[in-house]
């Protein structure tokens, strides 16, 4: 017998959460899309791609905060040890999306060069891609270029969704942060004609 516990409230989605700033999101859509909605009400989701089931992979440098956005987001706890990530972790996260069981998985994966290699053999079959960079570390926002140029290449750019994120916001200054999230922009923007030429490669040219 397979007993699951109820999908937690603020789970159960029947519109789409907004975004926070219009200006920094890769994604400002306002509803579900008519086809999932349509399929939804007529309990036909099966017809609508991998509905029931996402991947969301998260992948930055090292020690960015990956480990504890996934715990924020699953369990809403935080650890201020830091353990390193070897290889990958993973939370699955369980939803209702417009009444119908949606799964989210999240692969989190390690930021060590070291463990790079076994980390991105995860990468493939990817929906969504989260790149975590430090709003305090302008190299970590610099090689989010790189992390999403290597996430890229396991899946298609045309249709997973990108998102950049900036973490530990609580250690910047008003006018660090100010700055950081300039740049952020900057990059979040490069990032969209990236994904609109679809041209996987082109954010980090081979050396
Ligand atoms: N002050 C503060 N510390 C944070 C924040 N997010 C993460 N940290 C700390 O930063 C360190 C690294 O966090 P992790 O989540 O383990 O980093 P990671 O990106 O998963 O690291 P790897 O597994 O090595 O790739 C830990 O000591 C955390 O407590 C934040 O928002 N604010």
């Amino acid at each position: 017998m397979n007993i699951l516990a109820p999908v937690r409230r603020d789970r159960v989605l029947a519109e789409l959460p907004q975004c926070l700033r219009k200006e920094a999101a890769l994604h400002v859509r306002k509803d579900f899309h008519p086809r999932v909605t349509c399929a939804c009400q007529e309990h036909r989701t099966g017809t609508v791609g991998r509905f029931k089931i996402s991947k969301v992979i998260v992948v930055g440098d090292l020690s960015v905060g990956k480990t504890c956005l996934i715990n924020r987001f699953c369990k809403d706890t935080f650890d201020k040890n830091y353990k390193a990530t070897i290889g990958v972790d993973f939370e699955m996260e369980r939803f209702e999306v417009l009444g119908v069981p949606f799964s989210l998985q999240l692969w989190d994966t390690a930021g060590q060069e070291r463990f790079k290699c076994i980390a991105s053999t995860y990468y493939r079959g990817a929906q969504a891609i989260i790149i975590v960079f430090n709003l305090n570390d302008v190299a970590s926002l610099e090689h989010t270029k790189q992390w999403l140029a290597d996430a890229l290449k396991e899946n298609d750019p045309s249709s997973v969704l990108l998102f950049l994120v900036g973490s530990k916001k609580d250690l910047s200054t008003s006018a660090q942060y100010a700055l950081m999230e300039k740049d952020a922009i900057k990059v979040a923007q490069e990032i969209k004609t990236v994904q609109r030429l679809c041209i996987p490669g082109a954010l980090c040219p081979p050396p």
